[in-house]
């Protein structure tokens, strides 16, 4: 498989303190990668190794082929970053702003530019420093994308942008992957990953706790079901079932975790008298949040810990 990223035990700490420790990660070349983490995980440093502004303290980093500590100018030549504080020169205007920087970087047609800033709704005759933190992150997008890179490294790309923007984003994001360029996307919000993600990585306090298409991690979420009865709960009916995965009993409530079809259970169930049915349908924020939180325990333990009712 080719790989647009690839790195191999890669650590940096800061004096003291490990902010990312053997991370071996591969990004397929033309993929979506969302790369997931609560505040401190690493993220940020991982993005700053990729792109050559930090050194790591061991280990390596390749981008497009080329290892980033040995060559950083060719690297930063031929990525599209945004940094997670994207800063620019306040006095200058959008116009001025890219234009300067298209004139060092080359190979920019400035009718991308002028089709970005559009698309983003983004005044490029304001000076920067007039501009809201929303529309200077647009700069910040228009720059990563306008001389139309084979990988993009995005911080946070949709900080302080509105939900249309946002949207506009994601569009963009699909529309430059289609197209065969790689983009390797730090984010906190789990619904945009969804949306245009093929993989996601979770990093935890500077370590890879999780990599997964996200079909795999939807196969984890778990559909509950409450089920209560008008007298006993048919509890080995309920075991022998093909729809159900566990069984916890309450009273008349039986409290399911439901693997197959809901309405073949209902229907298998009916005749014993079922008053009520509640469904709590888990999203894939659950199965993120549990990685972010406590993924050393496993599932098991977590099951014994979270057992509020008997087990039938
Ligand atoms: N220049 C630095 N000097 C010292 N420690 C640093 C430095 N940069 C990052 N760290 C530490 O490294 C760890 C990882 O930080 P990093 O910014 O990479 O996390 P992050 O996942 O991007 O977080 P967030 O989601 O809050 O942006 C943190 O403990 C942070 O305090």
């Amino acid at each position: 498989m080719e790989a647009a990223v690839r790195t191999n035990r890669l650590r940096k700490e800061f004096r003291g303190t490990v902010a990312l420790e053997g991370l071996d990660l591969v990004v397929p070349a033309g993929s979506v990668f969302g790369y997931l983490g609560p505040n401190g995980a690493g993220k940020t440093t991982t993005i700053r190794l990729l792109t050559g502004l930090l050194r790591p303290t061991s280990g390596n980093a390749e981008i497009l082929g080329l290892d980033v500590a040995r060559r950083p100018d060719e690297v930063q030549r031929r990525l599209g970053y945004l940094p997670g504080r994207f800063v620019a020169y306040a006095d200058l205007t959008g116009h001025d702003y890219l234009r300067y920087l298209a004139s060092l970087r080359g190979g920019v047609e400035w009718t991308d530019v002028e089709h970005l800033a559009e698309r983003f709704d983004l005044d490029l005759s304001r000076r920067i420093g007039q501009l809201s933190h929303g529309n200077q992150q647009k700069v910040g997008l228009v720059q990563a994308f306008m001389h139309r890179p084979e990988l993009l490294v995005l911080d946070e790309p949709t900080s302080g942008l509105d939900p249309i923007m946002q949207a506009e984003f994601l569009t963009l994001v699909t529309e430059v992957s289609r197209g065969g360029a790689t983009v390797f996307l730090s984010s906190h919000i789990l619904s945009e990953v969804e949306a245009v993600a093929d993989t996601v990585a979770i990093l935890r306090e500077g370590r890879l706790v999780r990599t997964a298409t996200i079909p795999e991690l939807r196969a984890q979420v778990v559909r509950r079901r409450d089920l209560t009865f008008t007298r006993e709960v048919p509890v080995e009916v309920l075991r022998a079932s093909a729809q159900v995965s566990e069984v916890r009993v309450h009273d008349r409530t039986a409290h399911l975790v439901l693997t197959g079809s809901a309405d073949a259970l209902v229907r298998a169930v009916a005749p014993y008298g079922v008053e009520n049915i509640e469904t709590h349908e888990a999203d894939l924020t659950e199965v993120f949040l549990r990685y972010y939180t406590d993924e050393t325990q496993g599932d098991d333990q977590r099951e014994k810990q979270e057992e509020p009712w008997p087990v039938a």
